[in-house]
């Protein structure tokens, strides 16, 4: 069984105790409630390269991370650093995260924000609705086409933005061919943990214009920023080097001040 074969084992038995606690009408009910959900593509598409801030605590190749002991501080840091939007993981074994870090974050700031998690049901879009995310990632590795698709229809209809994650050129061909609207590469191959920043730059162009490219993992501060911006990025997303960091507000101000310089205002991107 693969690293991500065993997470989503691990997931989908957390999925069933909430599910037992918390039933679907009530999550909708919570849904309606929350404060409507920003527009994730208009967050992440613009002049320059717009910059994900992640809430990392731990993750399956470098185990213990950073305690973080105060989410909610460390999304006000970000968002004081010019993060366009913030990405929770609310992953628990792997990740260390949960759904009271999603309502932590969601109280402090009002930046879009991402549910990261290995989600496939939509009862976790209502989840990520109903704690007040904007986005949510969808993993194609994780998911049988039929799922990806009727998940991306789902997470539209109830107003959430689906950042769908790829690894190669076959599975950018099923998000496109699913949808969707912001495609994230991650260079963090999920079966193997081994990070390639080589794979953005090596599956880009298979990413038709117009739809927002994202990168994800390994960025270790804006000389990263820069080489995926000339490659066509309009967003990275950046978890450990942050957490791990002394100063995040600084360190995320500085990587915003890489994206939106001049000189990168590159025509490939969408
Ligand atoms: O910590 P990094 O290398 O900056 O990476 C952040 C983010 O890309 C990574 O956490 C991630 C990308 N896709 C995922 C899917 C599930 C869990 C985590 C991830």
């Amino acid at each position: 069984m693969s690293v991500l074969d065993e997470i989503i084992v691990g997931v989908r038995e957390d999925l069933a105790e909430r599910q037992a606690r918390v039933s679907l009408d009530e999550l909708k009910e919570l849904a309606a409630k929350a404060p409507v959900a920003k527009d994730g593509v208009a967050a992440l598409r613009g002049d320059g390269v717009r910059v994900i801030c992640e809430v990392k605590r731990s993750s399956p190749s470098k185990g213990a991370l950073a305690a973080i002991a105060d989410p909610a501080g460390l999304a006000t840091d970000y968002a004081a650093g010019g993060a366009a939007a913030i990405s929770v993981l609310t992953e628990q074994r792997r990740f260390g995260g949960s759904l009271a870090d999603l309502d932590a974050v969601r109280a402090a700031v009002d930046t879009p924000i991402l549910r990261k998690d290995f989600i496939v049901t939509a009862y976790q879009l209502w989840e990520a609705r109903a704690h007040g995310a904007d986005l949510a990632l969808l993993i194609v590795a994780a998911l049988d086409q039929p799922a990806l698709v009727s998940l991306i229809e789902r997470a539209e209809s109830i107003g959430l933005t689906p950042l769908v994650e790829v690894h190669d050129e076959e599975e950018i061909a099923r998000a496109v061919d699913a949808g969707a609207r912001i495609i994230g590469v991650n260079a963090r191959n999920l079966k193997t943990l081994e990070v390639d920043r080589n794979t953005f730059g090596n599956v880009v162009d298979a990413i038709p214009a117009g739809i927002v490219k994202v990168a994800e993992s390994g960025v270790r501060g804006p000389h990263d920023l820069i080489t995926y911006a000339n490659q066509g990025a309009d967003a990275v997303l950046v978890g450990e080097s942050l957490v791990t960091g002394k100063d995040p507000k600084t360190a995320v101000a500085d990587l915003v001040a890489a994206g939106a310089h001049p000189a990168l205002r590159n025509p490939g991107r969408s």
